[in-house]
Order: C-alpha cells, then sequence, then structure tokens
C-alpha cells in the first residue's frame, strides 16, 4: 500500500495536509476493524444513523472502506425515530439526505410503529424525569428490531472514544463494576439480540470533527 511521507508523521501526532488525514483517519478505522475481526464476508450491517455527525461520519466510512478493502459486507441506514418534536425530524433530513449522497437503503422506524407511544407522549404521561433513561433503553431494543426487520445480523454505532470515556467516569462515579468492566468492549450485546460493533472506539470526536 502506497504510505506518503504525511501519513507516518500523523502516526507520530504531528500535523497533516487535508487528504492525508482523511487517507490516516480512514486507514485508523480499517486497522481497527480487522485487528478486532469486527466483520466478516457477507455479513449484512446496519448503521445505526441519527443525523449527528459521528454516525454520518461512520456511513461514509464503512461505506468506502467496504469498497476500498473489499470486506464484502452490505450495508444500510437504520434510524429510530424517537417522535421528539423540533429534535429527531429535524437530523432525520440529514439521515435522507445521507442515504442519497453515500446511495445506501435507509429504514426509518419509529417509536409509534414499535411501541404505540411517541417519546412526547412518554413525557406527557411520565414528566422530565428518567425520560433519558427510558428513551435509551426503547432506542437500544428498536435498533436490534429494526436490524431484525432488515435480516441484518450487527448493529454499528458512531459512539467514539470520548464517549467511552464518558461512560467510564459515569459507571466509576456510579459505583457500577459490571457495567465498567463490559462499557470499553468493542463489541457489546452478544449474549442479546444482535451484536453491536464500534468501529470509532479508538477515534477521538475531534478528529471526527475535521
Ligand atoms: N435515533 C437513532 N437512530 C439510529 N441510531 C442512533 C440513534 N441515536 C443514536 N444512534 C446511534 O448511537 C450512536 C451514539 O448515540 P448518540 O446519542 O451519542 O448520538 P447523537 O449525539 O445523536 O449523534 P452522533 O453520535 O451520530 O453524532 C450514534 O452515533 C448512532 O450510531
Amino acid at each position: 500500500m502506497f504510505v506518503t511521507v504525511c501519513q507516518l508523521i500523523y502516526l507520530q501526532g504531528d500535523t497533516l495536509c487535508k487528504e492525508c488525514f482523511f487517507y490516516a483517519f480512514e486507514e485508523e478505522i480499517h486497522k481497527t476493524i480487522i485487528d478486532a475481526k469486527l466483520f466478516k464476508r457477507g455479513d449484512r450491517i446496519a448503521i445505526g444513523a441519527s443525523g449527528g455527525k459521528d454516525s454520518t461520519v461512520l456511513a461514509y466510512t464503512m461505506k468506502l472502506l467496504n469498497e476500498r478493502h473489499d470486506y464484502g459486507v452490505e450495508l444500510t441506514l437504520l434510524s429510530i425515530d424517537e417522535g421528539i418534536t423540533g429534535y429527531r425530524d429535524d437530523s432525520l433530513q440529514t439521515v435522507k439526505r445521507n442515504k442519497d449522497t453515500y446511495k445506501l437503503p435507509l429504514k426509518i422506524l419509529s417509536y409509534k410503529e414499535l411501541y404505540g407511544w411517541t417519546m412526547d407522549a412518554i413525557v406527557q404521561e411520565i414528566g422530565q424525569k428518567n425520560n433519558c433513561t427510558f428513551c435509551g433503553v426503547f432506542r437500544r431494543q428498536a435498533l436490534d428490531r429494526g436490524a431484525i426487520m432488515l435480516h441484518c445480523n450487527k448493529v454499528v454505532t458512531g459512539h467514539n472514544a470520548d464517549d467511552i470515556a464518558e461512560t467510564v467516569i459515569m459507571n466509576v462515579l456510579r459505583g457500577d463494576i459490571g457495567r465498567l468492566r463490559r462499557c470499553t468492549a468493542i463489541t457489546t450485546g452478544t449474549e442479546g439480540a444482535l451484536p453491536r460493533c464500534k468501529p470509532f472506539k479508538y477515534t477521538y470526536e475531534k478528529e471526527i470533527v475535521m
């Protein structure tokens, strides 16, 4: 593989030109995928697409690496619409744009379809307290159910190194040893419905933004 001087310098934490930064960024994700044996040929992978920057960059990178390195996997965007007015409805527009830009199939699945309730209606019923906890649990299950509907055998999410560091600190403060042990794994959920992988486990948020 052709490696430029810039790419070698990046590995040592130095400055890079734009093109070499992109290439080095992409190849770092590829190395993570290969080292952790995240995918095998024939896998059908649902990309958790929230419309945020991380999952947008994830969709781009997964599509690119699948073609560049011939992973032989099938990719689909999967978006969960929690039914939060003024929040998810905006980001779903971004997901729809990503579908066209990256030419990937997209499935949008709503809490309303799955559970009969939107998140707005749940908040009206239970109030503001703990509603993020409810939403997080519902979303995890919705991603699994959506991926199964799409005949996918894996889910990937855009969780990055900063997200994982936050989760570690949260579990330390809570004294939750069980979660602390599990939360840094690159693949989770193997005991549940579907394995869930984090190709950005070692990627800093700042790099994703760049
Ligand atoms: N509504 C959703 N539909 C599909 N996937 C989601 C959704 N919300 C979150 N995810 C997945 O979980 C990851 C982490 O969730 P988080 O809440 O940190 O994302 P976000 O802040 O909405 O946006 P992003 O991480 O994409 O920039 C996302 O990168 C995405 O892969």
